[in-house]
């Protein structure tokens, strides 16, 4: 136990076990060029570390994150291995899961990828060619339509997607389906997507060109979906509701939005609201429900209940507050889809108007507001037309976007609804952009601009108190490590290293910690690399692990030297073959003409080495450890009252131990 003024149980440092190491020497420009970089690692008894599975994170503290099943610890070896090896099972889960999400995002692309370009490709299909043929899949998949004596198609609304009481049946002729289908397959594709997405990359999707779907075309979608593509409205509506849950929680976080009014209208875009309502109550929002006109059918019935058994309140229009940025951070706009027409009939002309309202405040918080699908009141296809409509600050669009989005100019546009199957995608070439990891949602469109200097993020994080952190630092770094490992954070173990040559100019960049090596922190990189440079001028370094997820970050500082031949040699070829191929290829921080001259270098050695022969290790090429001297843990908290423990080496009885101590954040 540990506290601000309490030197913690005596325990064995590891700072100065080098006689050559200058412990206090913080100086960049102290003289440390009569230290050999190289000199081996004095034998000690430290126990070595594996970074081992230990979580200290209450699950519930951060509702983003599903903490994931943790693969037993690995056996403590005093090697390098052990840790390795945890590093190396880590990441051959998470190649997998990028496989995966390569896998489905291929699919979805797939038909795409014939020609140079995903624009010249789904014209490189010759679909007029073949419109007919195309035209009569068309119809067929069109569950519920019915051609009549005259030739025309006209369709039977599904029974669950229109409850309308002023539903018209629609008609169209042949020609008009032609005009539209052909009209979703020859509008400009998607150009930008010419390299393949992988893992995280997908999460947002850049391109320089949208589907978008007219009223008509989305009427179809949705029944082709719910008709022989078997999909019925319940689940549709689910998982579009939780797209726009996840959109939400993506953007605005429960910790400073938890107050979320939904008002949903008579159809299934109101449905779709009554999910998202449940959504973000499991999520952490406190939504309160405005259903001012219910339907009765089972489905909505079962919604309502659903909702009331989480305790939600529903409150009529006539008791919702006159201006609802008092109550509520967050107004779902869940009234009308794609099925609007006209213009809002009582009530919900009303509370159209109080939306709008909303957005020309000028207090000094106002509810943001979240369309689903179609801003209400908007023109399905023409959008605002007048200027005088909703103004969301976050459109979700399902399926695909409708025409009207083209005009929604507020900062987020999330696509929402990834149950597209490859069959209407490809009948209607509606071109979708992948969706990142498990994610319901993604971000279309241009990431807002920000202000940098307004970011910032009230963190919720537990308590980090001197009592919980270990007595070694080395402990404590590996129980983060374990937390950081379970939540499944991307790279836990990229770190930011920061040298200091002999110019006294510090530089930064980014490398792969390859393990804790009894307490030294170690990681490989080219001996003639600019950070090489440095650090054999001033073996004082500094690496820093930021763990957003967990909005933690631990400070590392100590003194470095390279590992031995030995170990470097080891590692080297445990590494992917292309990898040790990359390292010979790379004069690392050296200037080249350009990238072809890589390309060119690397074929060569493939070609040589393509017997599978030994590749050997360039002599620059190798390992450096950090002994640490001094640690700092810290940890992001509410109003900026962050958790900062230091660790600093001190002796007690001649005995090394480490002192902690709070330091104001
Ligand atoms: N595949 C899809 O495309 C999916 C669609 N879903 C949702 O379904 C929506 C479409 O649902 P619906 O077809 O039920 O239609 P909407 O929810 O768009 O609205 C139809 C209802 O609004 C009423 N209405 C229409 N114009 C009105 C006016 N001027 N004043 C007052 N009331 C009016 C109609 O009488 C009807 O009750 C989509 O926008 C989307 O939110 C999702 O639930 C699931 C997937
Ligand atoms: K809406």
């Amino acid at each position: 136990m540990s506290s601000v003024d309490e030197i913690p149980q005596p325990h064995p440092t590891n700072t100065n076990t080098n006689p050559s190491q200058p412990r206090d020497s913080h100086s960049p420009n102290h003289d440390v060029s009569s230290q050999p970089i190289n000199s081996p690692t004095p034998p000690d008894s430290r126990a070595p570390i594996s970074l081992h599975d230990a979580t200290t994170l209450p699950t519930e503290s951060n509702p983003y994150i599903t903490p994931a099943p943790v693969s037993d610890p690995a056996p403590a070896k005093n090697t390098l291995d052990s840790v390795k090896d945890v590093l190396g099972r880590w990441g051959k889960k998470a190649a997998e899961a990028t496989k995966r999400a390569e896998d489905l995002a291929g699919n979805m692309w797939q038909h795409l990828k014939t020609g140079p370009s995903f624009a010249d490709a789904a014209v490189g299909r010759n679909f007029r060619a073949s419109l007919d043929t195309v035209l009569h899949s068309a119809y067929i998949g069109l569950g519920g339509s019915r051609v009549d004596d005259n030739g025309s198609i006209s369709k039977v609304s599904s029974s669950e997607s229109c409850n309308s009481d002023d539903e018209e049946d629609e008609c169209v002729s042949i020609d008009a389906l032609a005009t539209a289908i052909s009209h979703v397959i020859l509008k400009p594709q998607f150009r930008a997507l010419s390299t393949k997405f992988s893992g995280t990359q997908q999460a947002m999707a850049s391109f320089d060109s949208f589907s978008y779907l007219t009223q008509r075309e989305a009427v179809e979608v949705d029944e082709s979906l719910m008709g022989p593509l078997g999909f019925s409205v319940d689940q549709l509506m689910e998982l579009a509701g939780l797209s726009v849950a996840t959109s939400i929680a993506e953007v605005y976080k429960p910790s400073d939005y938890s107050r979320v009014l939904t008002i949903c209208g008579p159809g299934n875009n109101g449905g779709d609201g009554l999910v998202a309502a449940r959504h973000l109550h499991h999520f952490g929002y406190k939504p309160l429900v405005c259903y001012p006109k219910r339907t009765q059918k089972p489905l909505y019935a079962g919604l309502v209940t659903q909702l009331e058994a989480l305790s939600i309140p529903f409150m009529s229009v006539e008791d919702l507050p006159s201006d609802l940025s008092d109550d509520f951070d967050v107004v779902v706009d869940a009234m009308f889809g794609f099925s609007f027409h006209g213009s809002p009939r009582p009530p919900f002309d009303d509370l159209v108007n109080r939306l709008v309202s909303l957005h020309n405040q000028i207090s000094q918080k106002r509810s943001v507001i979240i369309s689903i699908d179609i801003p209400s009141g908007w023109h399905v296809e023409e959008g605002d037309v007048d200027g005088t409509g909703i103004k969301p600050d976050l459109l979700v669009s399902l399926t695909a976007p409708k025409l009207c989005a083209k005009k929604f100019i507020g900062p987020h546009h999330f696509l929402g609804g990834r149950f597209v199957p490859p069959a209407i995608a490809e009948k209607y070439n509606l071109i979708l952009p992948p969706y990142p990891g498990t994610s319901m949602c993604v971000r279309i469109g241009k990431p807002p601009q920000v202000d940098i200097s307004a970011m910032r993020e009230n963190y919720i994080s537990p308590e980090f108190l001197e009592e919980q952190a270990e007595a070694d630092p080395i402990n404590q770094f590996h129980k983060w490590f374990g937390d950081a490992l379970a939540v499944g954070l991307k790279e836990p173990n990229a770190m930011a290293l920061s040298t200091v040559g002999k110019d006294g100019k510090p530089s930064s960049r980014m490398v792969l910690l390859k393990g804790v090596d009894k307490n030294d922190f170690v990681w490989y990189t080219n001996y003639e690399s600019q950070k090489a440079r440095e650090l054999s001028e001033n073996p004082h370094a500094s690496l820093l692990f930021h763990w957003d997820g967990l909005n933690r970050q631990v400070r590392v500082e100590g003194y470095v030297q390279k590992v031995s031949d030995e170990e470097s040699e080891q590692y080297f070829h445990s590494r992917p073959r292309g990898s040790q191929i990359g390292a010979i290829v790379s004069k690392q921080s050296t200037v080249v003409p350009g990238r072809h001259v890589l390309h060119q270098k690397y074929k060569e050695l493939e070609q040589k080495y393509a017997d599978g022969s030994l590749i050997p290790k360039p002599k620059n090429w190798g390992g450096y450890r950090l002994t640490p001297h001094a640690f700092e843990f810290w940890q992001g908290q509410k109003s900026r009252l962050h958790d900062r423990l230091r660790y600093s080496p001190c002796e007690i009885n001649e005995q090394k131990v480490w002192k902690v101590e709070r330091l104001a954040p």
